[in-house]
């Protein structure tokens, strides 16, 4: 069974039981209506050891800001501002004394920066491994909440900074070399909190996700909620320095915006983008009505066989 198929699976079995309120699986946060015009969303991402990170090849204070940038990373996506987080984190014995310390250490100044809470959560010894669950809690207007299911035919798909940076950072520390500046980036992803916020109040961006696994699979999700299409102008895909483009489109672990917006409006979207936050917008392709992702190469559809990253 794949990851996303087992997924599917648990959303038809909870299918038939009453929502009580909630937008639930299917988005990078499930949402709650508060009444009034504001609503709650809830995310949850776990990391755990030897599948999301190697112990001695990360500070545990970095693992902290890590843990908490990733559920971050998801609230931003949704247009909303991150609140409150749990915690819950399973540790071997010999990870239970100075090493947990740090690593709270990095959870709380990350936690500081973005103006979250730690409200709760579970603390249990492993005996096989560091496992980390974190739930993050964000506020949102309703009507600032942006979902996979939005994108239209004909929008603009943009990516809201440089991809790959992570997957090399990852093949440097896989190869033994955790101390280049792209390793560092791997350890320390910048949830785009504030460029999530802002994308939240622009009624002309349309459909938004954060890219966790990969542009070459999370851009589907997006495809298949929205019931659309689209083409990637493989050119345009923005590599960050020392990436190739493939380790951008399928690497994973960038944690930028991805998002969809009228075509009308995309050029003065992407101008006040770059005026406000320093850095560009990047166009790489358009939402089409016809379903299927196709790459473009010299504006010439190319079989490639890029997935991004799959548990199973
Ligand atoms: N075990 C599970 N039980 C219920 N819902 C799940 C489970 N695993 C994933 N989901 C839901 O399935 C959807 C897709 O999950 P996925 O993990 O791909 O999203 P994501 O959190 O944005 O990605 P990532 O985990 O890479 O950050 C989300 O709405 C998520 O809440
Ligand atoms: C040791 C080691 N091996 C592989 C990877 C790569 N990796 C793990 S999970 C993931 C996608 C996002 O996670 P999720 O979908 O669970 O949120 C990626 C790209 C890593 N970080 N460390
Ligand atoms: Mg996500």
């Amino acid at each position: 069974m794949t990851e996303f198929g087992f997924i599917e699976q648990i959303h038809t079995r909870f299918a038939s039981l009453p929502d009580n309120g909630f937008e639930g699986i299917g988005d990078d946060c499930a949402v709650l209506p508060l009444g009034g015009g504001e609503s709650l969303v809830f995310t949850a991402d776990l990391l755990t050891e030897g599948v999301h990170f190697l112990r001695a090849a990360t500070t545990p204070r970095e693992l902290g800001g890590k843990s908490l940038a990733v559920n971050l990373s998801d609230v931003a996506a949704m247009g909303a501002r991150p609140v409150a987080t749990l915690l819950s984190i399973a540790l071997p014995a010999d990870a239970a004394g100075a090493w947990a310390a740090e690593f709270m250490e990095g959870y709380r100044e990350l936690s500081e920066t973005f103006g979250t809470t730690l409200i709760g959560g579970d603390t249990t010894r492993s005996e096989s491994g560091i496992t980390i669950n974190v739930t993050a809690i964000g506020r949102a207007p309703s009507a600032n909440l942006k979902r996979r299911s939005d994108a239209r035919p004909g929008d603009v798909i943009f990516a809201a900074g440089e991809l790959g940076a992570s997957g090399a950072g990852l093949r440097d520390i896989l190869a033994g070399h955790c101390d280049t500046p792209l390793a560092a980036v791997h350890r320390n992803p910048q949830p785009q909190v504030a460029e999530g916020l802002w994308f939240g109040t622009r009624q002309e961006v349309h459909a938004m996700m954060d890219l966790s696994d990969g542009l070459a699979s999370d851009l589907r999700h997006i495809l298949d909620r929205s019931g659309v299409g689209a083409e990637v102008e493989v050119e345009r895909i923005p590599v960050a320095p020392g990436a190739d483009v493939r380790t951008a489109a399928c690497a994973g672990e960038d944690y930028k915006l991805l998002l969809t917006a009228a075509p009308e409006a995309a050029e003065r979207l992407a101008a006040e983008f770059a005026a406000r936050f320093g850095s560009p917008l990047h166009p790489i392709g358009r939402i089409t009505a016809a379903p299927g992702l196709v790459w473009l190469r010299n504006g010439k559809p190319e079989p490639l066989e890029w997935q991004g990253f799959e548990h199973y």
